[in-house]
Formats: C-alpha cells, sequence, structure tokens
C-alpha cells in the first residue's frame, strides 16, 4: 500500500482534520490543529508530506522518526502538531486495514471505561454554578474550570480573593459531590501561584493546572513542595524530550500531553509509559475535535496510569461546531455515568461526515484566542 494524497480541511469551531488517502482505498483521518495557529499548522503538513507521498503508511515508526529527524530542526507547538495529526491518520489506516481499533493494536485494554471530565464558566469563571448544575444532569461530576482572570506577577489580594470566592461557592453549592480541577492557564507568575495555592488548598481541588507557564517549568517542583494540592501541566510540552525533564524534576502529579500537540498516539504512549514509570497520573489534554478525542481515548484504554479525560462538548470555545457535529457515528461517544466506552471500530473509530466536512471547510474563520493586556497596557497571558 502506498500513501497517495494528503488533504487539510480547517473547520469551525477552530479544528483543522486531515484525510491521508492511499492506492489502496483505504483512508486515515487525523486532527493536526495548534488553536490559533492553524494555517501554520496546515503548511507544516503538507510540507512534511514530502515525505510521505508514495511510502508504505503501515511503517507509522519510520515515518514518525523521519517526520521528527529528517529534517534537523524538531520540536515545538506547529511541527508537532502536524506530525501528530499525520500520526493519527496513520494508525487510523492500519487499524483499518488490520480490522481492528487502535487500542488493540497497542496491546488492549487496561480498563473498561475512563472517566471524562468538562469545562465550565468559560475564559473568566462566570455562571459557573449555573453551568455545573447544567453538566451534571447528563452525567458529569468532574469539571474544570478557569482558576482566575489576568494576574499581574505580584497582584493584589483582591484578585486574589476573587479567585477563591468562585471557588469557595462551588463548594459551598456542591460540598464533596463533584470535583473540580483549576486551571490557571498560565496567567500565573510564581509569586501569586504561591498564594492561591495556599488560599485555595481548604477547598481542596482535584488539581491545579498550569501553575505557571511551562517555560518555568523548574517552579513546579518548588510550588509541589508547599502544597499538598496535585499539580498538572503538558498541554504546552510537546516531546518524550520535554517531558523527561519535568519527570526528572518532580512536581507533577498529572502529565496533560495533547494527542494533536505532542506527537500523536506514537509519543503519547511513550510519554504516558514513562509517567507510569515515576508514578504520575496522566490526563490527555483535548479542547478540541472528535479525532483528537478518539486518539486521547486509544491512549487512556492501555495505559494503567490514565485517570480523567477532557472533551470539549460545551467547552466555550466551540462555537460555530460542536464535539460530534462532523461525526457519524455520534453513538459510540455517548457516556455512561460521566464514562467513555472504549471505540470499538476499526482505526480511530470515527465514522466523519465528508460531504460535511468539505462544506464546513469552505468557511472556516481563522481562529484566534483573544488578547488580554492589564490597565497600564501590558500583555497579560491569556
Ligand atoms: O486546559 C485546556 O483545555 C486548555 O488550557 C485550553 O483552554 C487551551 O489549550 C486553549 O485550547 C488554547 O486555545
Ligand atoms: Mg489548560
Amino acid at each position: 500500500m502506498k500513501i497517495t494524497r494528503l488533504t487539510t480541511y480547517r473547520l469551525p469551531p477552530r479544528w483543522m482534520f486531515l484525510k491521508i488517502e492511499t492506492d489502496e482505498g483505504v483512508t486515515g483521518w487525523g486532527e493536526p490543529v495548534i488553536e490559533g495557529r492553524a494555517k501554520s499548522v496546515e503548511t507544516a503538513v503538507h510540507e512534511l508530506s514530502d515525505y510521505l507521498i508514495g511510502q508504505d503508511p503501515a511503517r507509522i515508526n519510520d515515518l514518525w522518526q523521519v517526520m521528527y529527524r529528517g529534517g534537523f530542526y524538531r520540536g515545538g507547538p506547529i511541527l508537532m502538531s502536524a506530525i501528530a495529526g499525520i500520526d493519527q491518520a496513520l494508525w487510523d489506516i492500519k487499524g483499518k486495514v488490520l480490522g481492528v481499533p487502535v487500542w488493540q493494536l497497542l496491546g488492549g485494554l487496561v480498563r473498561d471505561t475512563i472517566k471524562a471530565y468538562s469545562w465550565v464558566g468559560g475564559d473568566r469563571p462566570a455562571e459557573v454554578i449555573a453551568g455545573i448544575h447544567t453538566l451534571r444532569a447528563i452525567g458529569f461530576d468532574t469539571f474544570k474550570l478557569n482558576g482566575c482572570e489576568e494576574m499581574g506577577i505580584i497582584d493584589s489580594a483582591r484578585k486574589v480573593d476573587a479567585a477563591v470566592s468562585t471557588v469557595a461557592q462551588i463548594r459551598e453549592t456542591f460540598g464533596n459531590e463533584i470535583e473540580f480541577g483549576l486551571d490557571f492557564h498560565g496567567r500565573v507568575s510564581a509569586p501569586m501561584a504561591k498564594i492561591l495555592i495556599k488560599e485555595l488548598e481548604p477547598y481542596r481541588p482535584l488539581f491545579i493546572e498550569e501553575p505557571v507557564l511551562a517555560e518555568q517549568a523548574e517552579y513546579y517542583p518548588r510550588l509541589a513542595a508547599q502544597t499538598h494540592l496535585p499539580i498538572a501541566a503538558g498541554e504546552r510540552m510537546y516531546s518524550r524530550f520535554e517531558f523527561k525533564r519535568v519527570l526528572e524534576a518532580g512536581g507533577l502529579a498529572i502529565l496533560q500531553p495533547d494527542l494533536s500537540h505532542a506527537g500523536g498516539i506514537t509519543e503519547c504512549v511513550k510519554i504516558a509509559a514513562m509517567a507510569e514509570a515515576y508514578d504520575v497520573a496522566l490526563a490527555p489534554h483535548c479542547p478540541l475535535g472528535p479525532l483528537a478525542l478518539a486518539a486521547c481515548l486509544h491512549v487512556d484504554f492501555v495505559a494503567r496510569n490514565a485517570v480523567f479525560q477532557e472533551q470539549s462538548m460545551g467547552i466555550h470555545y466551540n462555537q460555530g461546531a460542536e464535539l460530534l457535529d462532523y461525526v457519524i457515528n455520534k453513538e459510540d461517544f455517548t457516556l455512561s455515568g460521566g464514562q467513555f466506552a472504549p471505540l470499538t471500530r476499526p482505526g480511530l473509530g470515527v465514522e466523519i461526515n465528508e460531504p460535511l466536512v468539505a462544506a464546513r471547510s469552505q468557511h472556516a474563520d481563522d481562529w484566534r484566542n483573544p488578547l488580554w493586556r492589564f490597565a497600564d497596557g501590558t500583555v497579560a497571558e491569556w
């Protein structure tokens, strides 16, 4: 079998799908995208296709190494997201050719279900209580929200109190009936992270995510040393070679590689195994579309240290399209008691509505995240 064509579809709300065709009529789908830089990743995918056209899609490991090492420069969000989506599509092809789901090719199920969690509250945590009530009614009991709004390197007690009061309301309303992670979203620097974490401890969030930016990862062990709250990070790390440093340094209780940013299934299965060696939990990052989620689920179902799975149903970013809009087999993503079951169709297990994808890709806006500034005009982390 030979790879014959790569076609990319930038789609609402902010996703990109990739279709890889072969000379034997088997096609594979993947989701190569960095939110807000879809066109850059699209260019990278088509640059990498020079290494792929005419090649045997079954040689995933070799093609991955060629894409990663063949161009001298490597790593980072654009190239690793391009590789990720291509890798997902190659696994989709392999599963379809062999008639089995990807998790079967990776050694079979290690669990029967995986817990899902859902975002509430939007860019600035608001209507969180109402959001949790709505999502509880459809089976969720685990949530994530932004832990704070803009936060200066040194900021006020008022800002800290605003963050804490949102969390206090959640515990006051729901007690220990629900769990929630707080995503600092890289908005906070170490001095304020120390204060926020200390003030938030009494409300027992499930984890604190990106308490500081990945480029400040040396603070993760220092922050972990001051708190019993689990610290999570990983959505802005892109390969084993980045994750090895944070695992070695310690401090992270949960790794959150993104299956569409960190080199795909081939790379994230290895990252999951590295995390298990350090007794660190895995919770793949996934605010994206159905192919990215499917790729996460295949890793969740073979990684014993997977603990819960982010998914984007109802997420504040999904304006103009929802998680399953482009999926024919929507029923395979049904949650039961807030849990996903394994996807059982061959490959990734996602039947894409191709005519709809082709049509909607004609009018895809070029999504950008908002650019935030502090009152004094300096750029704030969003
Ligand atoms: O945890 C999450 O889902 C992420 O922090 C998410 O909010 C961002 O990755 C966003 O998608 C960037 O555009
Ligand atoms: Mg996050």
